[in-house]
């Protein structure tokens, strides 16, 4: 079974929620002084987690803000790590490589086992198929999965992913063709392959189109909650309420400053709910 196949299962039981833990020490409520930055988000997160594992998809670590705080921030991201994946719940990394064979390599290696080891994780293709090619071998022997950067949430979006090429089609078109058609030898027992791609919520514009261009593929869709993306554009880009999974971070992580006199952890649980009954009922309705 791979971790795509997991990843399905757990948006079957838990619904599609992906609890993006992107945390910032300034998205504390508060910080025990006795404690480095890094052992504060850890703590923070172990609650967090332990309060939204029942009704989270999985959880996305974005290693960027564990970066910024140096070797006590790595130590946090392992810890993070090791917390969410002892939840039972798949775990993305979002660390977004990008680089030539050899180096991907060892970015495979460093993600993929040991210290830092994850689920799934994400990928930038624009160096070429070379670049997403080494992390393939995991995904054969040990159920890994990544997904890539297709069509993002962000603004930028529009600078080079929507060019049109001479063929008429779009460079994320173009992305997304040649992605899932490196992972048709990847196939998992649920019908979607172990190279998955990133597909933005913050427009619905294209989500038809993507999604049955893509019948096979499962989709990271993040930009719900800070970043406005609505439920009635994202039930589009799934399959029957699965096929994908949805992250909010920002959204989760601070939900209890729109909370008053609530505890973050059991603000982040409800704003779980919330997400995935607005997701949901938005499913039900196509
Ligand atoms: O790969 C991603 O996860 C990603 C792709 C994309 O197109 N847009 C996007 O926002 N993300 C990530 O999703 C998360 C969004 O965070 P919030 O906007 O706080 O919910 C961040 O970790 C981003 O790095």
């Amino acid at each position: 079974m791979t971790n795509m196949d997991k990843l399905y299962d757990s948006v079957a039981k838990n619904g599609p929620v992906c609890v993006g833990l992107d945390t910032e020490i300034s998205y504390l409520p508060e910080t025990d002084t006795a404690l480095t930055a890094g052992e504060n988000i850890v703590a923070f997160n172990r609650r967090l987690i332990d309060a939204t594992k029942g009704v989270a998809g999985c959880y996305k670590v974005q290693i960027a803000y564990y970066e910024s705080l140096g070797m006590d921030g790595m130590l946090a991201y392992q810890q993070t790590l090791k917390m969410a994946r002892a939840s039972g719940l798949p775990v993305i990394a979002d660390i977004k490589r990008g680089d030539i064979a050899k180096t991907a390599e060892m970015y495979a290696k460093a993600h993929f086992t040991g210290d830092f080891e994850a689920d799934i994780v994400t990928l930038a293709p624009y160096m070429g198929l070379d670049s997403i090619v080494p992390y393939l071998p995991y995904c054969k022997d040990q159920g890994k999965g990544v997904f890539v950067l297709c069509r993002t949430s962000n603004p930028g979006r529009m600078d080079f992913e929507y060019q049109t090429l001479s063929d008429g089609r779009t460079v994320y078109t173009m992305v997304g063709d040649a992605l899932t058609k490196l992972g048709a030898d990847y196939m998992g027992e649920r019908g979607y392959s172990s190279v998955g791609l990133v597909i933005g919520g913050t427009t619905g514009e294209e989500a038809a189109e993507i999604r049955d261009r893509y019948k096979n593929t499962f989709f990271l869709i993040p930009g719900y909650g800070a970043q406005g993306g609505k439920a009635c554009d994202i039930a589009l880009y799934m399959n029957k309420g699965n096929g994908g999974v949805v992250n909010s971070s920002r959204g989760i992580l601070m939900a209890w400053k729109k909370q008053p006199g609530v505890a973050f952890d059991e603000a982040a649980y409800n704003e779980c709910v919330r997400m995935r009954e607005d997701i949901q009922s938005e499913c039900n309705k196509l």
